[in-house]
């Protein structure tokens, strides 16, 4: 019987860009595969849930083995760098495209351990049937000859600008090269800008002002590249696969990957008294990952309205359509920016196929302030991601991409004293426990921490709060807000984490440092009637904030004590249950702000009402350092002058 020829394996590496559609490996592979002298016959995808960002000892093979990694910790504060949310999120996802490569005749193979090890793993595995021979066809029991295993000839991954993915991709390539095989990296196509249409060449030429890079870009809407072609057929996975390397394994049903996966992670993350589900509050991100889920959302975005409303609402808090929500999806690369872009493209010249966009207000009528604005937001993740590239192992230090020195910037930490002997990491870490639980006694702070905890995402406009909170009000190292952002977070993003943590914390690229957000201010500017604070923190809940008994008008001295409850008088704190609480008796920070007895309709967002100085910080942690409470007061200066809304 004639031998089949042995195949020619082309290994497809993913990480963050676990789509079919507009994905440049998959375009080419199903481009090179229809010519008669393709260079593979088959082609192996493979995912590999990196050990050094996701705990991989729920994969063991059993209780007694040992993973040979470390645990995947944080650095400054040793949270688990990939909690709950993400990696449900990141598993769906992985499995979605499982699926939709089965679909178009491929597979996908998954694997857990670092990067150049699953590929040196493979590799020797298909070169030892080589070496065993021209036993290459061998004889199993059943008596039919075994299919070869074939050859790789190349090994294609797209490039990220993290420095870790950095040193995966070193290591991958030094494991292929090394075997003389063909490796490539390819361009990361998943954003906006295509970074061969950079107004650069070097990138030491980023400006350091977001403004003036999107000025050198506009019009956007005339900038994105158009996404490619989605694969409608693939070569088909090799005959033979080499097992999963011990000592884990990976379970072959979704349901057991994720409990793999969670497994590990446990439900109260190191936190004494973690945050739980309050009555009838409901996630503002409700969703699943996955290419699937990702492009359904984007048409719901604008058969809804909600991507044309979207610059009017995008400051919400509450509910699912404020805001797009694609973070989660763009970090994973499950859809590209260019995706979104070109979709409302269609919208916008009124040449969808879907038949409900073509209801929606503003159909055919052209680019809108909302979909102006959704490019707008998306080329920040452009910039913050170049950003990553430019600065380099930079966005991790705790000087920043400015490299502030201890002189002009002192922190206080978690693993040291302070230089100036007033530092106390111990009374550090359990301040920043509190912070983490949501028992701060801001109320606006510690409904955003609470929702983080139990759904993996808030806002846009209360992390800007929170991070100023704990780098500014706290000064605590700003880091370790970075670090448990990347554990919660559905949508962590090396670039926009590090880089927003950064620009908050005044040590990034934000032109006009020295800025602090007012946490009460804020409340009362996009929280007015206090719904979202008391939608995750319930103890407040009972307060009640109308005026005179009148549903329709706010107290906001009733407010002032829904978001500081130390404010209440002893007799409500009884009132309301909330006597003996520390968050409400031991606030970590009494917030200088007050405001006149003028009542304002509910839901109204007034701005610039109240105004600073009537409560000075008495009886916080930070009691008896004047310089920091000078700085609180030189801040709180700032932000009346900039009527607080930074
Ligand atoms: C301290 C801090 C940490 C952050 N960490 C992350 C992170 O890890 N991952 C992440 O994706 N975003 C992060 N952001 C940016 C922003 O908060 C989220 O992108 C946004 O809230 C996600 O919700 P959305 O998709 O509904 O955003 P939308 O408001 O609908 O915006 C649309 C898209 O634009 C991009 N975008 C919006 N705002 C920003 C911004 N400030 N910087 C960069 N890109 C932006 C996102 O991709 C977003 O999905 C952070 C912001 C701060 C202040």
């Amino acid at each position: 019987m004639p031998q089949a020829p042995a195949p020619r394996i082309l290994i497809h590496l993913l990480r963050r860009d676990l789509r079919l559609a507009d994905n440049p490996i998959l375009s080419e592979v199903s481009r090179l595969s229809s010519q008669p002298q393709a260079p593979f016959t088959h082609l192996l995808p493979v995912y590999v849930f990196p050990a050094q960002q996701i705990e991989v000892s729920g994969f063991l093979q059993s209780p007694e083995a040992e993973s040979p990694y470390p645990e995947a910790r944080s650095q400054v504060g040793g949270f688990w760098r990939c909690g709950p949310h993400r990696a449900k999120f990141m598993t769906e996802s992985v499995w979605d495209l499982k699926q939709g490569l089965q679909r178009v005749n491929s597979g996908l193979e998954i694997r857990v351990g670092m990067l150049g090890d699953v590929i040196r793993q493979i590799l020797e595995w298909y070169k030892s049937a080589g070496e065993d021979g021209e036993g290459e066809v061998g004889v199993p029991g059943d008596g039919k000859p075994e299919e070869p295993k074939g050859e790789v000839t190349g090994v294609w991954m797209t490039s990220d600008d993290g420095t870790e993915e950095k040193r995966e991709e070193r290591d991958v390539r030094r494991v292929v090269e090394s075997g003389g095989i063909e490796f490539r990296l390819w361009k990361d196509e998943k954003y906006f800008m295509d970074d061969r249409d950079l107004p650069f060449s070097d990138i030491k030429d980023l400006p350091d002002v977001y403004t003036t890079f999107r000025k050198s870009l506009e019009p956007l809407r005339d900038r994105p590249r158009l996404p490619l072609c989605t694969p409608s057929s693939l070569p088909p996975l090799p005959p033979r696969i080499p097992p999963q390397d011990a000592p884990f394994s990976v379970p072959i049903t979704l349901d057991e990957i994720m409990d793999a996966v969670l497994k590990p992670l446990e439900p109260s993350l190191g936190l004494e008294t973690p945050p739980r589900w309050p009555p009838d509050t409901k996630s503002a991100h409700p969703f699943t990952g996955g290419e699937t889920s990702g492009k359904e959302r984007v048409s719901h975005l604008i058969a809804s309205g909600a991507m044309s409303n979207y610059k009017d609402t995008r400051n919400g808090l509450l509910g699912t359509d404020f805001s797009t929500k694609l973070s989660a999806w763009l970090a994973l690369g499950c859809i590209t920016a260019r995706q979104v872009h070109a979709q409302m493209v269609k919208f916008e010249d009124g040449t969808a196929e879907e038949e409900s966009w073509t209801k929606a207000e503003g159909y055919g009528k052209g680019e809108n302030k909302g979909t102006a604005a959704v490019r707008f937001e998306l080329l920040w993740r452009d910039y913050m991601r170049l950003c990553v590239r430019k600065f380099g192992p930079k966005t991790f230090h705790i000087s920043g991409f400015r490299e502030l020195g201890e002189d002009q910037k002192r922190w206080r930490y978690v693993d040291r004293g302070h230089t100036d002997g007033t530092g106390n990491p111990a009374k550090t870490r359990e301040v920043f426990d509190r912070f983490r639980s949501g028992r701060t006694g801001t109320g606006f702070i510690d409904a955003s921490q609470r929702e983080l905890f139990l759904t993996g995402y808030t806002s846009n406009r209360t992390r800007q709060n929170v991070a100023s909170y704990l780098s500014k009000h706290l000064g605590i190292d700003w880091r370790l807000g970075a670090e448990w952002y990347e554990s919660l977070l559905i949508d962590y993003d090396v670039g926009n984490n590090w880089g927003n943590w950064q620009y908050v914390s005044g040590v990034g690229n934000d032109p006009r440092q020295g800025r602090t957000f007012n946490p009460v201010k804020q409340a009362l500017d996009y929280d007015a009637g206090g719904e979202y604070t008391k939608a995750w923190v319930p103890e407040l809940r009972p307060i009640d904030v109308r005026r005179d008994n009148n549903d329709k008008l706010v107290d906001q001295e009733k407010l002032m004590g829904v978001f500081q409850a130390w404010r209440l008088s002893e007799s409500d704190k009884e009132r309301y249950q909330l006597k003996g609480l520390q968050w409400v008796e031991e606030p970590l920070i009494k917030i200088p702000f007050s405001v006149g007895r003028k009542p304002r309709d509910d839901g109204a967002r007034g701005r610039g009402r109240g105004y600073g100085g009537g409560h000075r910080g008495r009886g916080s942690w930070r009691d008896g350092n004047q310089r920091r409470m000078g700085e609180i007061d030189k801040a709180q200066a700032g932000n009346a002058m900039n009527g607080g809304d930074v």
